[in-house]
């Protein structure tokens, strides 16, 4: 697998500094905030399993978990296409989860959806395994014409523009997963 690029403390905050702000970290708590509400007015009564798309997933879902107050369950599926770099490319599995899916309500939550062809190998995945039902929940939405057709999560967060995005897991080159509010990248770092 390629190798996030070695980013000095120095570069990261030129990122940082020449990036915009597109949602503050209240913006991402209210965003947060509906996310759980809607996805209790559905699935409550459902005991899903709820399966993170790493390494995405790990902030939002993280945060969003103690706002589910109903009997549920939580696992991870491992697939990754942009390989800690700025373009998508084919989608490689480094982990199927390990919790049978067979007969349940499945939730793959996810920090973004862009093209939508990791949601769709995982939906696909889910549904072969036969799985019941399977729901999708995104923090970021970001429409665009590359869109796999058809393909639209249930749940979502905010919209952000088509441009490189990082923060609240998202990633720039393997860091910046840790900011607490949604950034776009600068298109000079976005290559
Ligand atoms: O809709 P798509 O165009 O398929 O892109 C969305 C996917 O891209 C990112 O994952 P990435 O492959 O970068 O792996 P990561 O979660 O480790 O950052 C993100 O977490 C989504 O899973
Ligand atoms: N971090 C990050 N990952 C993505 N995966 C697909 N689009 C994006 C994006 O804009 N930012």
């Amino acid at each position: 697998m390629t190798q996030g690029v070695a980013l000095t403390a120095d570069e990261l905050a030129g990122v940082m500094d020449r990036a915009v702000c597109l949602h503050d970290a209240a913006a991402v708590n209210d965003a947060l905030d509906r996310l759980a509400r809607d996805i209790t007015g559905q699935m409550a009564d459902l005991r899903p399993l709820i399966l993170g798309v790493m390494t995405g997933a790990i902030v939002p879902l993280g945060r969003l978990l103690p706002r589910l107050d109903f009997p549920l369950e939580v696992d991870y599926i491992h697939a990754t296409r942009y390989h800690k770099t700025t373009t998508g490319r084919d989608l490689v599995w480094l982990a199927r989860p390990q919790t049978p899916l067979r007969g349940r309500h499945v939730l793959l939550v996810d920090d973004i959806l862009d093209e939508g062809h990791t949601f769709r190998g995982l939906l696909e995945h889910c549904r072969e395994e036969g799985a019941m039902s399977v729901r999708t929940a995104v923090l970021a939405d970001k429409p665009n014409a590359g869109r796999v057709p058809g393909l639209a999560a249930d749940f979502v967060g905010l919209t952000v523009p088509e441009r490189y995005v990082f923060g609240v897991g998202m990633d720039y080159k393997g860091y910046l997963r840790n900011a607490d509010a949604i950034y776009a990248a600068d298109p000079v770092d976005e290559d």
